[in-house]
């Protein structure tokens, strides 16, 4: 599971992986001593992508002594989102798939070995739930600074609008506890730290940004300047505009020969927000692995001529977990031959419309060339993994930022 490692007093960062998934915080510059999640298709991709099988269970039943053994530097968490999506009941705190993040959030003041960092992502929408309330409470506490951020891979040069919140945290003050537990073999059973243990203070490299919510990516490209810094603050809505400095979509395709031409221009068709209705039975009589033309992924014209009023052109692509399960409201889909007429149902029939593969979809979330699916995962089981997964264009450079604070 070692990857190219930050140091820390020649060590590498230690941290833990809750809610792994598919491994989008795995490919991070740091040692994964575990990772854990409940899904075995999920854990299937992660043991062939990181040659480790993931703990498969709740994460609401571990505890504070489980955690310690680990002697974990940071915890790195990206909770369920339904219970803050705007689709969903925004039953928030306690809607079930929030306990469990509660529930371990909690389990910090009882650590004897607590994480210096933390690193929480989740949808735009937590961070007004009752949740982030009691993160925060909880975090405070504890002795924690926080620095959050709404980014989208948009941001990053990667034509993907994908906004999603993310906190980090640092602990104030760490103590090199762990060196005096080894060196003494002392047995952890308390939570009152020894007093020989080293404090050692920890802050962020800007601090004028402690406890705010930031839209700018820019502290993690090294500019401290709060000038900057707040003029780059953007409303959500003005993110479309970050697409003329993208890279063209065309570099995130595995299909894209001459029969096959995009129009970048108007390349991109949202399926629309309204209720989602089923389409897609026909699917898992496919073999992924035969997959092997774009033919596999073009849109049935029953579809288009069922669907098609939903469709809007747009000029950069989404994803989410019910893509190519629903039509409505799930994602965008490729023009991949312009369009002769200007008429919307018949020129959307002439455009020949495609899903993105799941590579595709992989590439436009950042992960690397080599990231694969292991063979019996339908395409279907594929596009949900990946639509609750990460972008790691945007991931990599917080957690870079977050390990730098320390080191
Ligand atoms: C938003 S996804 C995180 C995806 C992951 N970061 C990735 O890159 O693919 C949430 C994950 O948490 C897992 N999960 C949800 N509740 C859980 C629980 N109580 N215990 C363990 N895993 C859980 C789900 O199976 C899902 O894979």
């Amino acid at each position: 599971m070692e990857k190219d490692m930050c140091k820390n007093d020649g060590e590498a960062w230690r941290v833990l992986e809750f809610y792994s998934g598919i491994g989008g915080m795995a490919d991070v510059s740091a040692q994964v001593v575990e990772a854990f999640d409940i899904n075995d298709k999920a854990n299937d991709v992660y043991e062939l992508n990181f040659g480790h099988r993931p703990y498969q269970g709740n994460i609401q039943n571990l505890t504070a002594a489980e955690l310690d053994m680990y002697g974990a530097h940071a915890w790195l968490l990206s909770p369920p989102c339904q219970p803050y999506t705007r689709q969903g009941l925004q039953k928030q705190s306690s809607d079930a798939r929030a306990f469990s993040f509660l529930k371990i959030l909690e389990l910090i003041p009882h650590t004897v070995k607590p994480p210096h960092m933390l690193f929480v992502e989740n949808v735009v929408g937590f961070e007004t739930s009752d949740t982030h309330a009691k993160m925060i409470e909880i975090l405070a506490n504890s002795d924690y600074l926080t620095q959050e951020f709404i980014l989208s891979p948009l941001q990053f040069g990667v034509p993907y609008s994908r906004p999603r919140y993310f906190c980090l945290v640092a602990i104030i003050y760490f103590v090199c506890m762990h060196v005096y537990l080894e060196r003494f073999s002392v047995k952890v059973t308390c939570i009152h730290l020894p007093w020989q243990a080293k404090r050692k203070p920890l802050s962020f490299r800007c601090q004028l940004l402690n406890n705010q919510l930031l839209r700018s990516p820019s502290p993690l490209l090294g500019n401290d300047d709060m000038t900057v810094i707040t003029k780059h603050d953007q409303p959500d809505d003005s993110w479309d505009k970050l697409l003329e400095s993208c890279d063209p979509v065309e570099r995130f395709l595995e299909f894209s020969n001459s029969g096959d031409q995009v129009n970048t221009e108007t390349g991109f068709l949202s399926t629309g927000t309204a209720a989602v209705d089923d389409f897609g039975a026909a699917e898992e009589t496919v073999e992924v692995d035969r997959c092997v033309s774009i033919d596999h992924f073009l849109v049935p014209l029953s579809l288009i001529e069922r669907w098609g009023s939903a469709m809007d052109s747009k000029r950069c692509c989404c994803f989410t977990k019910s893509y190519y399960q629903y039509v409505k409201g799930t994602g965008s889909l490729l023009a991949t031959v312009q369009p002769k007429n200007k008429g919307k149902a018949s020129s959307l029939k002439e455009q020949h419309l495609r899903y993105f593969t799941p590579r595709e979809v992989a590439n436009l979330h950042s992960f690397p060339g080599d990231f694969q699916f292991p063979h019996h995962l339908s395409l279907r089981q594929r596009y949900a993994l990946l639509g609750n997964s990460l972008s790691i264009a945007v991931v990599a450079p917080l957690l870079q930022y977050l390990f730098a604070q320390a080191g």
